[in-house]
């Protein structure tokens, strides 16, 4: 799947591969590098193989301050995990942030905000792409969530095969769409559906619930809850423990169990789309963004 095509020409040069030994393909020493096989990304996405586990790969988001997910940065999520995707040295990911105490703060808010409804159309296919990567995705996808993850960044760990928190009490993970009035769409909450089920789902939804970390391990948001340092171990440990299976059998389960969710939403994209313009475009809602925006800045003092 192209995803390059229709980008735009500052985000495709933004992502001109990065310099790299010629020949070393991802997870492959390079012929006569001698250094091991070397890491690849962009200006906020590193990937890099894990020296401890072969055909594992970690991708850390660096879209400091907080990982917003931005044009930009689905853009070169996108392309870093279709990278991955095609290199079959590859059977693993494990997602985490190089933002301390961040997660992801979900979807960027100034891509909603105040934008024209093409640029919002962009956005949300980019939205609607990531997700369908990640959670459709042939490799082990575990989210290493070391910081806060409301909202979209929540999404994006919903979307992971298995969930690793950090048992720090900011912290928090949920689908807190409501606190800023508005709503996560319904591909949001089927996955929240799936994995905590409908009635803890549609309390925590209603509510925009950001569970700590101890709640989020009692309804099943998470998987792990552990002490922050041993976050990488636990992911790379349960990574091990996936890849055990053949990837042919786990894939084929995978699909089985995510397709139908998955197709409710590819079988309306357009559809969606043009629902978020004219959702996102009116004017109580745009008002509701610009009050949490500035919100966001009086917090700050
Ligand atoms: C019929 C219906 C059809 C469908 C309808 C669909 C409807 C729309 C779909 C909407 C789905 C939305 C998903 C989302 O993800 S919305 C975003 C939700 N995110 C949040 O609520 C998190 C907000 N941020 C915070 O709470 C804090 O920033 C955080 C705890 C993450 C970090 O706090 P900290 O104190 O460390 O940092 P600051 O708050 O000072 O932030 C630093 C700067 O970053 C800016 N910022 C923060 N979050 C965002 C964001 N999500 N987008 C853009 N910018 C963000 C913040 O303003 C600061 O900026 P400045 O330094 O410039 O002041």
């Amino acid at each position: 799947m192209a995803l390059t095509v229709g980008l735009r020409p500052l985000t495709r040069a933004l992502l001109r591969p990065w310099a790299r030994v010629p020949g070393a393909a991802l997870g492959r020493p390079a012929a006569g590098s001698g250094d091991g096989v070397r890491c690849f990304g962009s200006p906020r996405v590193l990937v890099e193989p894990d020296p401890a586990a072969v055909g594992v790969a970690v991708m850390k988001m660096r879209n400091p301050p907080v990982n917003s997910l931005s044009l930009e940065f689905l853009t070169e999520l996108l392309i870093s995990l279709e990278k991955l995707e095609n290199d079959k040295t590859f059977r693993g990911i494990i997602i985490t942030s190089d933002c301390p105490g961040i997660f992801s703060a979900g979807l960027d808010l100034l891509e909603m905000y105040g934008r024209d409804p093409a640029h919002c159309a962009e956005y949300w296919k980019a939205v609607q792409e990531l997700w369908l990567r990640v959670y459709l995705s042939n490799l082990v996808v575990i989210g290493a969530i070391n910081g806060i993850s409301p909202a979209g960044g929540c999404l994006l760990s919903l979307s992971c095969d298995y969930r690793v928190l950090a048992n720090n009490p900011k912290y928090a993970i949920g689908l807190n769409e409501t606190l800023l009035g508005i709503i996560a769409p319904f591909w949001f909450k089927d996955v929240l559906v799936n994995t905590i089920g409908h009635r803890a789902a549609e309390r925590a939804l209603q509510l925009g619930f950001l569970f700590p970390p101890s709640d989020a391990l009692q309804v099943g948001i998470v998987d792990q809850v552990v002490p922050e340092d041993q976050v990488q171990s636990t992911a790379r440990s349960v990574m091990a423990q996936w890849l055990a299976i053949p990837d042919h059998a786990r894939q084929l389960t995978k699909n089985l169990v995510r397709k139908p969710t998955a197709d409710r939403l590819l079988q309306q994209r357009d559809a969606d789309i043009q629902n978020f313009v004219r959702f996102i475009s009116r004017d109580s809602i745009q008002k509701s963004l610009h009050v949490y925006l500035e919100k966001l800045k009086q917090k700050k003092g």
